[in-house]
């Protein structure tokens, strides 16, 4: 069976690369690549609909593509887990819901990098997060550092909160779920991510970096073959990867 896949964001980094992959896919065809002036009417007759475009426009398309009956894959960032329990909700009120998968990091390694860190957490109790990305990333922190921050705190479950002293001062971080998160934004790479930990008398530091984009190729592809098939909300790719998570949901 071939699957009908439109891009929501089609003009973009991601949305390029994504078209590109569609396009050499044997089982996967473009239904159509939209970009930021067209109309959400055109995601009509797909079977799944990749959206990349931008944090502030991402919640439209994904609603608009459940009204079109299509599945969903979210590589956009910016969603909370509040905003996604939003869109469970959503479709638990329909009769034939399709399924959507919200991918923080379509990178197996930044994956797999978020998933030790949760194996860790139980064990360490200062744990923080610093994320880097290219000038042009307009949100920050990063999905993936949101992301990262929710699965350490569900995964440390009776170990209780991160320890985060003086964290009301601007320059320990944001917090996330309790986790200090600190984001730069320079010219010079595309995306790294260090999670470190602190115990006594040691540091663990789990680092990622994202060197190329052709690194989300295989979660790209993943993601769309999983979701024409997929029922309700799934969360990461480490869940379609088969990683079970300490406490995740
Ligand atoms: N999950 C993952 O692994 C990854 C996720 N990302 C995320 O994906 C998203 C896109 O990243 P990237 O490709 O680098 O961004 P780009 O800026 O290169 O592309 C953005 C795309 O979104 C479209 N767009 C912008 N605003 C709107 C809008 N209001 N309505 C509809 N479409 C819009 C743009 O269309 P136009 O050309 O008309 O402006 C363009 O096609 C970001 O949120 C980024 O954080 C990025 C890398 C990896
Ligand atoms: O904007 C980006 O570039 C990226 N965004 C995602 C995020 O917010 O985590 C994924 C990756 O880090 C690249």
């Amino acid at each position: 069976m071939t699957i009908r896949v439109a891009v929501a964001g089609a003009t973009g980094k991601m949305g390029r690369l994504a078209v590109r992959l569609i396009e050499e896919a044997d089982d996967l065809e473009l239904h159509a690549g939209l970009d930021s002036a067209s109309n959400l009417d055109e995601l009509d007759g797909a079977d799944v609909v990749l959206d990349v475009t931008h944090p502030a426009a991402s919640q439209g398309i994904v609603e608009a593509a459940i009204e079109a009956g299509a599945a969903v894959v979210v590589g956009t960032s910016g969603w909370s887990n509040e905003r996604i329990a939003e869109v469970e909700r959503r479709l638990r009120d329909l009769d034939e819901a399709p399924g959507v998968i919200f991918v923080p990091n379509f990178s197996v390694g930044s994956v797999l990098g978020s998933a030790f860190a949760a194996f860790a957490a139980q064990h360490f109790d200062s744990i923080e997060i610093v994320e880097a990305h290219h000038a042009g990333k307009v949100d920050s922190p990063s999905g993936t550092a949101v992301r990262t921050a929710e699965l350490v705190a569900a995964a440390r479950g009776d170990a209780g909160p991160v320890a985060a002293p003086h964290a009301d001062q601007r320059a320990r971080g944001q917090l996330v779920s309790g986790v200090p998160v600190h984001s730069l934004r320079m010219s010079g790479l595309l995306a790294e991510q260090r999670v470190i930990l602190g115990g006594d008398g040691e540091t663990l530091t789990i680092a990622h970096s994202t060197i190329s984009s052709s690194a989300y190729e295989t979660g790209i592809l993943l993601a769309l073959r999983r979701a024409a098939t997929s029922e309700g909300v799934t969360v990461g790719l480490d869940a379609l990867l088969g990683l079970e998570l300490p406490g995740a949901r």
